[in-house]
């Protein structure tokens, strides 16, 4: 028997819905529910995977058909040919129109009818039809799905700054490693994709061992309530990229993002070339091989000269070898501080004017051995200035100031609790921003590769 096999495409590359007519009878005979296809991609070609399980008319189909093709370019019709017993057919699947909702809808799949001719299915009212019940039908659960891990086919998506091959894809992949990187324009893009659930996660930088501290980020944990949940920390290795076959020399000017030109800041002064700030490292890489600069240089990594087609004119151009930059991990909700482990807690806090208060409020700390790895101060954006009329010497102005304190101990240690529960009496305003273990692995180079 020879029929037709046409299919639907839905959610990116997955062909939902499969139906087989008998063109003898021109009638359906068989429903193919459970139809996997996958696209894999292969450098610039896509391979075609499909597998089907077809259920229904017992004399037509039964039991499993796969059919596969070989490497397509996106774009081309490719043919699948599914075999049984009982039938053979060949449906044919424009790739590119597995890419996006719009134009699945407009015709996604042509069958190949008995005389060869492709017949645009979009036209087969009933089809639509069928295709309509199969997509808005909740698919039933099965002991098997049951017995999986509740995370199964779940892939955690991660918020970070930049584009691909920017340092804080690399952390967002050493963070989690099986996760979806979403690249976000600006550090505040990636605090609102958390608290809008278009991501589960973000990880942003916070310092570096040669550059200092993200200020912006400083400030943007108080104004969002996300909770730091995670550390990690990475090895910067900085490359200096230019377009192929363009020398050092030729260079007049290096773009990158500020931190990673401060990192570089010895050899850019030996360079004597003009240095300018932009978004993120692999974004610079992104700019000069979109508008062909030739006297254009980026600072960036190893990653994003692959990604961009750069060549690395200079490898290891950090001021220090050791140069590394720690992340927060973000996330809507805190994890549950735990003793088994080295934790960490981040708090923010703000001091009444009085001559020993700082000292005072880390005395609480000082006082049960615990020991503190950063302290950061940050205007007080909505307060930022005091003015005391002071009738006998005049005005006097103090700018008002938040202490951001990195201390080593978990929330769940009565010593934690006990320490902000004495500087809270000094502080008029205090929050925890998270507490959370400690990045104990080693610092390895970032990792290169990443899915
Ligand atoms: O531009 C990038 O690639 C980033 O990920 C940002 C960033 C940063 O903000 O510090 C991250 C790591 C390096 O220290 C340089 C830049």
């Amino acid at each position: 028997m020879r029929g037709s096999i046409s299919g639907m495409a839905l959610q990116g590359s997955h062909l939902v819905s499969l139906k087989i007519n008998d063109l003898n009878l021109g009638q359906p005979v068989v429903d193919l529910k459970s139809l996997r296809v996958r696209f894999l991609q292969h450098k610039t070609k896509m391979k075609l995977m499909v597998t089907a399980v077809g259920y229904g008319n017992a004399e037509a189909i039964a039991g499993r058909s796969a059919g596969s093709v070989g490497l397509i370019s996106n774009g081309d019709l490719a043919y699948i040919t599914c075999q049984s017993a009982q039938w053979q057919s060949t449906c044919a699947v424009l790739t590119s129109q597995c890419t996006n909702q719009a134009e699945k809808e407009s015709g996604l799949v042509r069958a190949e009818s008995g005389n060869g001719k492709l017949d645009k299915f979009d036209q087969d009212a009933t089809f639509k039809e069928t295709f309509k019940d199969l997509v808005t039908l909740p698919k039933p659960l099965s002991i098997s799905d049951l017995s999986k891990p509740p995370t199964h086919g779940f892939r955690l998506k991660v918020a970070y700054q930049g584009v691909p091959g920017a340092y804080s894809e690399l952390a967002a992949a050493k963070a989690y490693p099986d996760c979806e990187a979403v690249p976000c324009e600006q550090f505040e893009a990636a605090f609102q994709a958390v608290e809008l659930w278009l991501s589960d996660r973000a990880v942003l930088p916070i310092e570096n061992s040669l550059g200092g501290s993200i200020h912006r980020n400083y400030d943007l944990l108080l104004r969002h309530r996300l909770h730091i949940v995670g550390e990690v920390q990475i090895a910067v290795h900085h490359c200096l990229l230019g377009l192929p076959g363009v020398k050092k020399e030729h260079l007049r000017r290096v773009i990158s993002h500020p931190q990673a030109l401060a990192q570089c800041e010895y050899t850019l002064s030996k360079m004597g070339v003009a240095r300018e700030a932009v978004d993120d490292t692999a974004g610079a890489a992104q700019f000069i091989a979109a508008n062909g600069l030739y006297d254009t240089g980026a600072i960036a990594s190893h990653r994003a000269a692959e990604i961009y087609g750069l060549d690395i004119l200079a490898d290891g151009i950090q001021d220090d070898s050791g140069n590394v930059t720690r992340f927060l991990m973000l996330a809507r909700e805190p994890i549950i501080p735990r003793t088994d482990r080295r934790f960490k807690t981040s708090i923010v806090f703000a001091l009444e004017e009085e001559p020993g208060a700082l000292f005072k409020a880390l005395s609480a700390f000082a006082l049960r051995n615990i020991n503190l790895t950063k302290i950061e101060s940050r205007p007080q954006k909505n307060r930022p200035l005091r003015v005391v009329d002071d009738t006998n010497h005049g005005i006097a102005k103090y700018f008002e100031y938040l202490f951001y304190i990195d201390f080593e101990a978990s929330m769940a240690d009565p010593r934690a609790q006990n320490a902000l529960g004495q500087l809270q009496e000094f502080a008029g305003f205090l929050r925890v921003l998270g507490s959370y273990p400690m990045d104990m692995t080693p610092i390895a180079p970032a990792l290169q590769n990443i899915s």
